[in-house]
């Protein structure tokens, strides 16, 4: 290596930009490529944009459930949240201005860092040479060290192509001044969830159009239950083992047409059937870079592609689609380029949540991997009905499950089901990548009354776990 190394990143998300910031922390000359803006998908239309959307969703959720506290509306709605105007040319005005800061904030951030940003379009034209195609023309960048982290985006129906008006990707959604008198949300995974979940709160009656028996395919399916009956109950409207084929325009609608020749009509539909990854026509394969058969970046455990120099981070990489994943996936391959201290990805560690009312939280260890045999874990799953301050709240949804090892007790997943799960999950997750054991767990303290009694208290009930196997196994 050369005594200051060059560092190209091609992606502005948060797998480049946290990249970028460690590569400048060791050293490192390095030149962030970014064609759409710093931040990336995250912070311009993805996770930054809904879970500003979710904070207003949320006032309204809260309010469409205090009747149960005694908060009676004053001029004969339904509930409080019939009280209210919902502007959500407001409301989208707000998100598009907190994103475009939160970018701004970074970018301030990286330049303060010595961290040098071109906007265009990079591409790779051999192993250490980038082409960027800017505004002002193409520039050359040479590199001794580069790091790919373009993202996805949007797949796209052939017959149901997005207009930005009535047809919407979730990049669109904000351009909305009005409500949608009747949204037809296509896919239910987490993106489809999110947004069903959201307009409905906004007041906006909801269909959901679900390829699966239940929506949340690939979550926990206690969880995804749950959510089902809380979907089922506001009274939104599920059409399961569903295939959209196409979206039309018709008069001052839509229409979406189903694989079984139903139709379903609205006045707009959001697309959320799942994303595309952005390394097409970069020259990746061109230089060495192995991609799989969906076009993702294979990579290993030290972001490392299957070209010597060419590192990969983020959703181009189909590890795991979250922001969290992406940067730490990208700070990754600076520790391991730059000669820093390097631990890699733990897969079994990653936290997420679903921003649902109620949130749905999980990290390591699934139900799924226990059902298939890919764990022996223990599991214990703990309805917060019976929760103190659920019960203050009027709370009746949402569960603690935790999963242990069963000879040593030690916590190696937990999915958690409330309002404030994106919060209550941390304990876990520290436990998870701290190996802390259900005994360990139980033993610190947790305030009365309060939400995070109930994860204690699962751990508590785990305890007989641990001691029945070790029994069996010294017996
Ligand atoms: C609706 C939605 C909500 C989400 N909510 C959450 C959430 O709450 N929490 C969470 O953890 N994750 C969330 N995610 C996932 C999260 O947004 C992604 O995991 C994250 O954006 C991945 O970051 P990235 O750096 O890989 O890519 P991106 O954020 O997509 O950034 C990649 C950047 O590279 C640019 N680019 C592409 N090609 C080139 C090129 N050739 N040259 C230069 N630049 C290029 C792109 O324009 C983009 O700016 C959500 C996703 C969606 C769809
Ligand atoms: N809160 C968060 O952290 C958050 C939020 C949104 C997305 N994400 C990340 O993004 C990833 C992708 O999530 P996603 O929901 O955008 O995509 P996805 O691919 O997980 O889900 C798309 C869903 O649409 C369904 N589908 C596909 N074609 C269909 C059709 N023609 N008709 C009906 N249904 C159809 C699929 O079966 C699938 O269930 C997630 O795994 C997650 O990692 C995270």
């Amino acid at each position: 290596m050369p005594d200051v190394t060059k560092v190209v990143i091609l992606g502005g998300g948060p797998g480049g930009y946290e990249a970028a910031l460690v590569g400048a922390q060791l050293g490192g000359e390095v030149t962030l490529v970014d064609s759409d803006g710093i931040g990336g998908s995250a912070v311009l239309t993805d996770c930054v944009p809904s879970k500003t959307l979710i904070a207003t969703s949320d006032v309204l959720s809260a309010m469409s459930e205090a009747t149960g506290l005694g908060l009676h509306p004053a001029n004969g709605a339904d509930d409080l949240s019939g009280t209210v105007i919902t502007d959500l040319g407001a409301i989208n005005t707000r998100v598009l201005h907190l994103a475009q800061a939160q970018s701004g904030d970074i970018a301030t951030r990286l330049v303060e860092e010595g961290v040098r940003i071109v906007r265009g379009r990079g591409r790779l034209v051999s192993v250490g040479t980038i082409v960027a195609t800017t505004s002002l023309g193409e520039e050359r960048l040479e590199a001794d060290v580069v790091l790919v982290a373009t993202g996805t985006h949007p797949r796209v129906l052939p017959d149901a192509i997005p207009d930005g008006e009535r047809i919407l990707d979730w990049t669109q959604v904000y351009n909305l001044t009005d409500l949608p008198e009747r949204l037809i949300v296509v896919g239910s995974g987490v993106t489809g969830a999110e947004f069903a979940n959201a307009y409905d709160a906004l007041g906006v009656p909801v269909v959901l159009v679900s390829s699966r028996d239940m929506v949340l395919p690939g979550e926990d399916p206690d969880a995804a239950r749950v959510l089902q009956d809380v979907f089922e109950r506001r009274g939104i409207e599920i059409i399961s083992q569903a295939r959209a084929m196409s979206a039309r325009r018709e008069g001052d609608g839509v229409v979406v047409g189903l694989e079984d020749g139903r139709e379903v009509r609205g006045s707009h539909v959001l697309m959320a059937v799942g994303s595309i990854p952005n390394t097409a026509g970069i020259g990746l394969e061109e230089a060495g870079v192995t991609l799989d058969k969906r076009g993702y970046v294979t990579v290993d455990k030290v972001s490392r592609s299957s070209a010597r120099g060419i590192y990969a981070a983020g959703d181009c990489t189909g590890v795991f689609a979250l922001a969290s994943v992406a940067a730490m996936q990208g700070r990754i391959a600076m520790w391991h380029a730059l000669g820093d201290a390097v631990p890699q990805l733990k897969q079994d560690t990653i936290a997420s949540n679903i921003f649902t009312a109620p949130e749905i939280a999980t990290v390591g260890v699934t139900q799924k991997d226990v059902d298939e045999g890919r764990s022996t874990a223990d599991v214990l799953m703990l309805p917060l009905a019976s929760n103190a301050r659920a019960k203050m709240q009027e709370f009746t949804d949402g569960f603690v499950k935790l999963f242990c090892l069963p000879i040593t007790g030690i916590i190696v997943g937990g999915v958690i089901v409330a309002p404030t799960a994106s919060e209550l999950i941390h304990a876990v997750s520290l436990a998870v990548s701290q190996r802390i054991t259900v005994d360990d767990f139980a033993h610190a303290f947790t305030v009365y009354p309060s939400l995070s009694g109930s994860v204690a208290e699962a751990a508590r009930r785990l305890h007989n776990h641990g001691k029945m196997a070790t029994a069996e196994l010294t017996n």
